[in-house]
């Protein structure tokens, strides 16, 4: 990420003496939906623009820019930052909110800095607002006439638009495809019906039909849509164990033919473990910390779940 995607605007000290910027998360998520996507689409990975909407009880969005400055500007900035905490309204957390709160609510409520940032993480988001976290619950609930529930799934699907709408302005509103994945993004039609709501005129149409029958990797734009939308589940495990792989250069093999503890069953390390970006699966899982200085590129952002 460049310094203009990865820095708050925070006194300078903050990120230069304690690393405070935005790292991203769900990297290894974004990591095989980019894969995944390419090959549906029989394109290479570093010719698509995508809005990618990883959207679990940890929800997020990236948008990937690709073409020939995809080494130097892999990702533009994720809706998460210093921690998970940042961007879209969660199962449990807040997503934005302003940093006010904790000095308003130390004073006002007593609380201290430490209960404060536990409740933001583990009792806000739509278990804050309406005393469930999981999107079925919630949805189900708002059918039957809870307005707390109805309340929490608007907010919900209006903070994925604001940054839905932040990333078409970032891409020119030149992207291949809009992909949902995770828990909600890959299984609530009616999540992904009303994300894509009356954007018609930015060319996004999502078919009703193909929406509620897709299952595993499925298209769902309609006809007339100038922008694909694609459901991706996405394999966080998977991901993990070929980043592994390729990272260390070693190949499973079968254990009785070659004893994992004899010579010849590691491989030479396809790459060095310090070197950034020339990974085949291309992606800002395995990047290192943050830089010392902010005057070059920044690391990519954290893998994790
Ligand atoms: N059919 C569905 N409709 C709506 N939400 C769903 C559906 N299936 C799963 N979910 C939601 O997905 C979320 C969990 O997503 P997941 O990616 O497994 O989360 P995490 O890995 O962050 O724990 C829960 O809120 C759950 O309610
Ligand atoms: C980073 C994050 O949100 O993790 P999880 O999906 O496990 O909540
Ligand atoms: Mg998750």
């Amino acid at each position: 990420m460049p310094a203009e995607s990865f820095l708050y605007a925070v006194p300078k000290e903050w990120y230069e003496k304690y690393g405070v910027r935005r790292y991203g998360f769900h990297g290894t998520s974004y990591s095989y939906v980019l894969g995944r996507v390419a090959s549906e689409l029989q394109r290479p990975a570093s010719s698509l623009n995508l809005i990618v909407c990883h959207i679990g009880s940890g929800a997020s969005m990236v948008c990937i820019k690709g073409g020939k400055f995809m080494s130097l500007l892999p990702f533009l900035p994720p809706t998460v930052g210093f921690t998970p905490l940042d961007g879209l309204v969660m199962g449990t957390r807040s997503g934005d909110v302003d940093a006010g709160v904790f000095g308003h609510l130390t004073k006002a409520a007593g609380l201290s800095v430490g209960e404060v940032d536990s409740a933001l993480n583990k009792k806000s988001g739509l278990y804050g607002l309406c005393g469930f976290s999981d999107m079925r619950a919630v949805q189900e609930r708002a059918d039957g006439g809870d307005a707390d529930a109805a309340l929490a799934e608007r907010i919900f699907v209006e903070r994925v638009r604001k940054y839905l709408g932040a990333y078409l302005v970032r891409l020119r509103n030149n992207v291949d495809a809009i992909v949902f994945t995770a828990g909600v993004g890959e299984n609530s039609a009616r999540f992904r019906a009303l994300a894509c709501e009356g954007l018609e005129e930015f060319g996004i149409k999502i078919a009703p039909g193909k929406n509620l029958a897709a299952k595993g990797v499925a298209r769902i734009e309609d006809a007339f849509s100038r922008t694909k939308v694609m459901v991706v589940p996405t394999d966080e495990e998977g991901s993990i164990a070929i980043q592994a792989i390729d990272l260390v250069g070693v190949l499973p093999e079968p254990a009785q033919e070659v004893p994992a503890a004899l010579p010849g069953r590691r491989r030479r390390p396809k790459h060095d473990l310090l070197v950034v970006g020339e990974s085949s699966h291309s992606g800002w899982a395995h990047v290192p910390p943050p830089p010392p200085s902010w005057k070059g590129e920044g690391g990519g952002g954290r893998g994790g779940g």
